[in-house]
């Protein structure tokens, strides 16, 4: 009896497995657990079998003195205990590198039809030519048993994911395969140097890289990897049918059906034809803020499933008409763009079944559907949730873009005159959107709010989107300056002697230091009023919400060192990666 094969975990998989997961912790979703938990079982009980049966003709043996001695159907406990913490770590792996795709954005298959069956012909021939290896009971006879096993389960997962793999991302995939293969390749060629593990001649090749590492155990261990990975995808698979149907579906308030309900309806394969026009906007939604904004991209993964397929529509369309009234080329069209998509909004919330599948409805109507491809505005509205939204938040806002329009530098005409005013502008471009989002929170969950308390939430949610658009205002001065627009009170201005075309002409006037400090104190203000509501929330997201707002307050502290240092920053201000990593992961630890 001896410790060498203990020894190769504790010096080699668990140090790893335990990294990754204090790293990940925080961000571990119950979901994302369940799912690694049903892996790490279906592989246990796949691989019991096939290895039992190779060391019982003892294709491979243990040193007695390298193992302690307890089996199980003669596997050593050791090599079990191998098999859950492969699983683990590359299911671990596979779910930090995918946690920012959005799963629903991968059903269109847009592969070509052969693609699918080229890969099923292959793998199947794979299987044929390793039961032929078997026959021979030759030199070929473990290979034959490598890949007759592995690929047969490889068939499956293939079979019922094949198109959804082949539009997922294929960095990621490789990447959590070939990682976690490499660094085993080599840990197994330290094992089969040291002699922890014998491959018996006779049933092998005998060809080694490296000197020791055999064929068979690094076509071994890449195969085992390519089966956890593929029946992470499979799983994610369903998910991401669930999580459409959630996102599509008519009733306002839904969340994700249990893992059992998913595999069942997947695993059934009764679906209706998937809505395209939905899937292609929700492509190009994903990718314009991943485009524009990688922070609140990352962000948003923190938000879970159907909750933050909406959050990436309802940015969208406030992006789309904030960028349509910024490029407008004249005023005229701009106050055009508000107009019609104050029309729009009405439509899409008026419509008998606003939340018909977006394609059914364009279907019915080609000239429609033109004229949606034709203009972006149009396109982000038909793709709001508005089962699950209401419509006076959206066209508050529009009011305040409608405010932005009122800036005139020649005319010498900035809305923003008193305190008030610029409580009301944050109020209809930031509070709007924080109402918009709770109301999306609210759909998302299974805690019961009643209306009031929902409403008590919205009006603390409205302040701390103001609070976050003051730090905004606070740090863009100079920015908006440019653009020859003033937030900061023509009445606070005056108190120091100067105009809204002063800051205009000079944004590098020291005395505008005032009215920095001055916004940032309100911002702090309107913070500390709110701040208390985030508790109120459903818990998975609260740290996701701590963290967006933590992160817009720290620009505010960093916008008060920079001035108290005095110095000079180009462009935007930004919070560092590293810093709004830890922030995250503390917001999301203490919130777990
Ligand atoms: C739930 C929802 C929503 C939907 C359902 C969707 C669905 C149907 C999904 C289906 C998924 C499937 C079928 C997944 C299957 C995964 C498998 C079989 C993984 C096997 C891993 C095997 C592994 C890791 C084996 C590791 C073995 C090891 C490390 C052995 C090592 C070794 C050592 C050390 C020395 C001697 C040689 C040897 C190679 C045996």
């Amino acid at each position: 009896m001896g410790y060498d094969y203990w020894m190769v975990h504790l010096t080699w998989t668990i140090p790893p497995a335990a990294l990754f997961t204090v790293a990940y912790w925080p961000f571990f979703t119950r979901l994302e657990i369940w799912k690694i938990v049903i892996l790490i079982n279906v592989a246990v009980y796949a691989t019991i079998p096939w290895d039992s049966f190779l060391i019982r003709n003892r294709i491979w043996t243990y040193p007695a003195d390298a193992v302690v001695g307890w089996t199980l159907f003669d596997i050593p406990i050791e090599e079990l205990f191998f098999f859950v913490i492969q699983t683990y770590c590359t299911s671990l792996l596979y779910t930090i590198l995918t946690k920012h795709l959005v799963l629903p954005s991968f059903l269109l298959d847009r592969s070509k039809p052969w693609a699918k069956n080229v890969g099923s012909a292959a793998i199947t021939a794979g299987i044929g030519f390793g039961a032929l290896c078997i026959m021979t009971k030759s030199s070929l006879t473990y290979m034959g048993l490598i890949l007759s096993w592995a690929l047969s389960v490889i068939l499956f997962q293939w079979s019922l994911c094949g198109s959804f793999l082949l539009s997922f991302p294929k960095k990621q995939i490789f990447m959590s395969i070939l990682i976690p293969t490499v660094y085993l390749w080599m840990v197994d060629r330290l094992s089969l140097q040291r002699g922890t593990w014998v491959i018996e001649k006779g049933t092998k090749l005998d060809i080694q890289f490296w000197g020791f590492l055999d064929i068979e155990e690094a076509t071994f261990f890449l195969l085992s990897n390519v089966m956890v990975v593929l029946g992470m995808v499979t799983m994610d698979h369903a998910i991401a049918l669930a999580q459409y149907d959630v996102v599509t579906s008519d009733s306002p308030g839904r969340s994700l059906p249990s893992l059992g309900k998913m595999a069942w309806s997947y695993m059934a394969q009764r679906r209706k034809p998937l809505d395209e026009g939905f899937l292609d906007g929700l492509c190009a939604a994903v990718t314009e803020l991943s485009r524009k904004s990688q922070s609140m991209y990352l962000g948003s993964a923190m938000f879970q499933d159907g909750l933050r397929v909406d959050l990436i529509f309802l940015y969208s369309f406030c992006r789309v008409i904030d960028d349509l009234v910024d490029e407008a080329p004249s005023r005229e069209k701009a106050q055009e763009s508000i107009k019609e998509a104050s029309q729009v909004l009405h439509w899409r919330f008026s419509e008998k079944s606003p939340k018909k599948p977006l394609y059914d409805y364009l279907q019915a109507d080609m000239d429609r559907k033109q004229a949606l491809k034709a203009s972006p505005l149009l396109h982000s509205i038909a793709l709001l949730p508005a089962s699950r939204l209401s419509l006076g938040p959206l066209l508050e806002l529009l009011s305040g873009f409608v405010m932005d329009l009122g800036f005139s530098f020649e005319k010498q005409e900035y809305p923003i005159e008193t305190e008030e005013d610029l409580e009301v502008y944050a109020q209809r471009v930031a509070g709007t959107v924080a109402a918009g989002l709770l109301e999306l929170v609210f759909s998302h969950t299974d805690v019961q709010y009643s209306p009031d308390k929902q409403e008590e939430i919205i009006q603390a949610g409205q302040q701390m989107g103001k609070a976050l658009q003051y730090v905004n205002i606070a740090r863009d001065i100079k920015r908006d300056a440019a653009i020859k627009r003033v937030y900061i009170p023509t009445v606070w201005l005056k108190t120091k002697n100067l105009t809204p075309t002063d800051v205009v002409t000079n944004p590098d006037n020291p005395a505008l230091a005032t009215f920095e400090d001055r916004m940032l104190l309100k911002a702090d203000h309107a913070y500390q009023m709110s701040v208390q509501a985030i508790d109120q929330l459903p818990k998975d997201v609260r740290g996701p919400i701590k963290t967006t707002i933590e992160s817009y307050m720290m620009i505010g502290q960093m916008v008060r060192k920079a001035r108290r240092e005095s110095t000079k920053i180009e462009g935007k201000l930004k919070v560092p990666l590293w810093r709004r990593l830890k922030l995250a992961w503390s917001a999301m630890y203490v919130n777990h």
